[in-house]
C-alpha cells in the first residue's frame, strides 16, 4: 500500500506519519511517500499533477494547508482562501487523474455557521452565515468537502473528509500572534513565569467556548476513518454530506483554559482579558455521535494533553515555529 501524506512536517501530518511508521515497523506493508513544501508546492498545479502521475499512490492523506489562529485568519484572508483552495483543488483533482481510489482530507470545525446549534452536527453545513474572522479559510475548507463529494458522485471515487475541532500538541505553532489559542497561551504563560510578570493578558473577553483535541487522538481518528470499509463509511455519512466530525464532545471557556495553562506552567499572577481583540465564534462544540457510533472516541484528556504539550514545548523550545 503506497500512501502519500501531504503536510507530513505539520502538526497533524507528522502525528499521522508517526502512527503509520509504527504500523510499518510492526510489519504492515506500507510505502510512505512524503515531500516537503520546498520540494513540492501544492499550490503549483503542474507540479502536483506531475508528482501524482509519477508516484501513483494508492491512498492520499491531505493534511497540508495554510493554517493559523484567529489573528492570522483575520489579517491574511487572501492567502488563507487562495492557498487552501489551490491545495485542495490541485491535490484532489490530480489524485483523481492519477487513479487514486481513496483519499482523506482534513477540514475544520469553522465550516459550520457562526451561530449553528450546539453541538454542531454534520448536517449544519451551509445552513447559515459563517464567522467573519475566518470565512475565507472556511469557504476553502467547504470547497474541499464539495470537491470530494463531486468526484465521488461523478466518478465513483472514495474521497473522505474529517472535520477536526481545535487541535493542539507536539509540533504545534507557538508564534505569539499567528498561532491558535492553546500554544499561544502556553508560550505567554511560560514566558511570564520566566520574567516574573505579575499579569498575563488573553485576547477577547475570555467567554468564547472551544473544544480541544490532542493531535495524537486526531491522527488516530484520521486513520480510523481512512481504514473503514467503504460500505461502513457510506452508511455513516450521507451522499451529499460526506464529512465526519472529530472531537471530544466537551468544551471549555477561554478563561477556564487560561487558568488551566497558568496552573500547568506555574504562573500565579493575574489573568486579564483584552476585549479589543476579537472573540470569534461564541461557541464551537462538535456533535461527534457519528464517529462514536462507529467505535472511535478521544482518549487524551485536556489537562493531561496540556501537561504533555507543555513538556514538549520545554524540551523543544528552540525549534518551535516562531
Ligand atoms: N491546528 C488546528 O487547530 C486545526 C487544524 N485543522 C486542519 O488540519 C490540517 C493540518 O493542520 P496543522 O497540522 O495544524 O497545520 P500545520 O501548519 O502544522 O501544517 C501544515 C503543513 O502543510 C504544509 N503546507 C502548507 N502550504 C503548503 C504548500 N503550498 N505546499 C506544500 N505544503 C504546504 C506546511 O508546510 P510549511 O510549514 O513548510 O508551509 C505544513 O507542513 C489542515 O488542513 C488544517 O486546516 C483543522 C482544525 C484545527
Ligand atoms: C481551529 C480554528 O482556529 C481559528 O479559530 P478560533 O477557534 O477562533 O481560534 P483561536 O485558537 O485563534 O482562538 C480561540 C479563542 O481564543 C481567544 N484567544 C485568547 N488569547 C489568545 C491568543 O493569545 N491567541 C489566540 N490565537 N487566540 C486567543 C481568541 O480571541 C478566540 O476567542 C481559525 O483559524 C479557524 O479557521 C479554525 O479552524
Amino acid at each position: 500500500m503506497k500512501i502519500y501524506i501531504a503536510g507530513h512536517r505539520g502538526m497533524v501530518g507528522s502525528a499521522i506519519l508517526r502512527q503509520l511508521e509504527a504500523r510499518r515497523d510492526a510489519g504492515e506493508d506500507l510505502d510512505l511517500i512524503t515531500r516537503t513544501h520546498a520540494e513540492l508546492d501544492l499550490t503549483d498545479q503542474a507540479a502536483v499533477r506531475a508528482f501524482m502521475a509519477a508516484e501513483r499512490p494508492d491512498v492520499v492523506i491531505l493534511a497540508a494547508a495554510k493554517v493559523g489562529g484567529i489573528h492570522a485568519n483575520n489579517t491574511y484572508p487572501a492567502e488563507f482562501i487562495h492557498a487552501n483552495l489551490m491545495i485542495a483543488a490541485n491535490v484532489i483533482h490530480a489524485a483523481h487523474e492519477a487513479g487514486v481510489e481513496r483519499l482523506l482530507q482534513l477540514g475544520s470545525s469553522c465550516i459550520y455557521p457562526r451561530d449553528a446549534a450546539q453541538p454542531m452536527a454534520e448536517d449544519a453545513l451551509l445552513t447559515g452565515p459563517l464567522e467573519p474572522t475566518n470565512e475565507p479559510y472556511a469557504i476553502a475548507k467547504i470547497a474541499g468537502i464539495k470537491l470530494c463529494e463531486s468526484y465521488n458522485r461523478q466518478y465513483g471515487r472514495d474521497y473522505r473528509s474529517v472535520m477536526p475541532t481545535n487541535l493542539y500538541g507536539p509540533g504545534d505553532n507557538f508564534h505569539p500572534e499567528n498561532s491558535h489559542v492553546l500554544p499561544a497561551l502556553i508560550r505567554r504563560f511560560h514566558e511570564a513565569t520566566q520574567t516574573g510578570a505579575e499579569r498575563v493578558t488573553i485576547w477577547g473577553t475570555g467567554r468564547p467556548r472551544r473544544e480541544f483535541l490532542h493531535v495524537d487522538d486526531m491522527a488516530e481518528a484520521s486513520l480510523f476513518v481512512l481504514d473503514l470499509d467503504r460500505a461502513t463509511y457510506e452508511a455513516n455519512t450521507e451522499p451529499m454530506l460526506s464529512h465526519i466530525n472529530v472531537g471530544t464532545g466537551e468544551d471549555i471557556s477561554i478563561l477556564e483554559l487560561a487558568r488551566m495553562v497558568a496552573e500547568v506552567t506555574g504562573f500565579t499572577g493575574r489573568i486579564e482579558t483584552d476585549p479589543t481583540k476579537p472573540d470569534g465564534t461564541p461557541r464551537k462544540l462538535m456533535d461527534v455521535s457519528r464517529l462514536t457510533a462507529m467505535g472511535w472516541r478521544a482518549r487524551i484528556g485536556l489537562r493531561e494533553g496540556v501537561e504533555a504539550t507543555y513538556r514538549w514545548y520545554l524540551e523543544n523550545a528552540a525549534r518551535v515555529r516562531a
